[in-house]
């Protein structure tokens, strides 16, 4: 099976056997989905006797033109009914929930049953949300790491364009690109340890799975944490397996 998941700064497009190894790459989100199926290194993806493809995203305008590009495929898409049966919610309304949070949330629920789980994904934005007796119980919506560097940047005059470090950032800052590095990384690790805090007074055995594009650098900040770097796609196959949209 392949499957494309539209981000907002990242398509992810992997191909599996089975539903567990994935074999992954991404271009930017911004490339129109006809000039992807053109590239050298793609072409398992327009190939001729080609496999079903699974498409989900949470862009759109991307995943309208992507069912154009795919026009002659056999096109998968999720079925939101599924969803809700495999993971309940009282998300309102239940429509609007991310598909990344679902395939996440999917994954954490039928990889891990009888555990609960909050599942961080750190991408354009981050979310934080709570799997709980199977329930998702609700969750949080941040800025992500790259979104909030380029507002200091965009929104002021003297602040540059950083390049962030891997955390940890020393307490206190002595020069601007300093001082928004110890600034955006102390703001993101207390974020994420407040979350983790108040969840599991809900929760206290609650596993914490990391994905997304920053989990990886910000994964040794955040103690007892499990980097999944195929959360989403793993999420995202067992609901293609689950059900798709007739
Ligand atoms: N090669 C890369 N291209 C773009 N962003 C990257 C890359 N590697 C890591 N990142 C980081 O990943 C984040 C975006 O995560 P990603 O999972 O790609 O987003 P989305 O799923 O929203 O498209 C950005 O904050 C950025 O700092
Ligand atoms: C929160 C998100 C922007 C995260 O997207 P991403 O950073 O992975 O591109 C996305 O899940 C989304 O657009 N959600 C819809 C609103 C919601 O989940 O309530
Ligand atoms: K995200």
């Amino acid at each position: 099976m392949i499957l494309i998941s539209v981000g907002n700064t990242r398509t992810l497009l992997a191909r599996t056997q089975d539903g567990v190894h994935f074999d992954s790459t991404s271009v930017v989100t911004s490339l129109p989905p006809t000039e992807i199926l053109q590239q050298p290194g793609l072409t398992w993806l327009s190939a001729p006797n080609r496999e079903p493809v699974a498409l989900g995203g949470v862009v759109p305008t991307v995943l309208a033109a992507w069912r154009e590009a795919l026009a002659t495929a056999e096109v998968r898409e999720p079925d939101p009914g599924f969803f809700r049966r495999a993971v309940p919610h009282d998300y309102h309304p239940p429509e609007s929930l991310g598909f990344d949070r679902r395939c996440c949330l999917l994954a954490a629920a039928m990889d891990f049953p009888g555990h609960d789980s909050i599942v961080i994904d750190m991408g354009t934005a981050i979310t934080i949300d709570l799997l709980a007796g199977g329930h998702f119980r609700g969750g949080r919506i941040l800025p992500g790491i790259a979104m909030s560097l380029r507002g200091l940047h965009e929104g002021t005059a003297l602040l540059p364009e950083v390049v962030l470090n891997t955390p940890p950032a020393e307490m206190l800052g002595n020069d601007t690109s300093s001082a928004i590095q110890a600034g955006v990384i102390h703001l993101f690790a207390d974020a994420l340890r407040g979350a983790i805090t108040d969840y599991r007074q809900s929760s206290p055995q609650a596993q914490i799975l990391i994905t997304g594009g920053d989990a990886e650098c910000w994964q040794p900040s955040i103690p007892g944490s499990f980097y999944q770097p195929h959360l989403l796609l793993r999420g995202f196959y067992l609901w293609i397996q689950g059900g798709v949209l007739p």
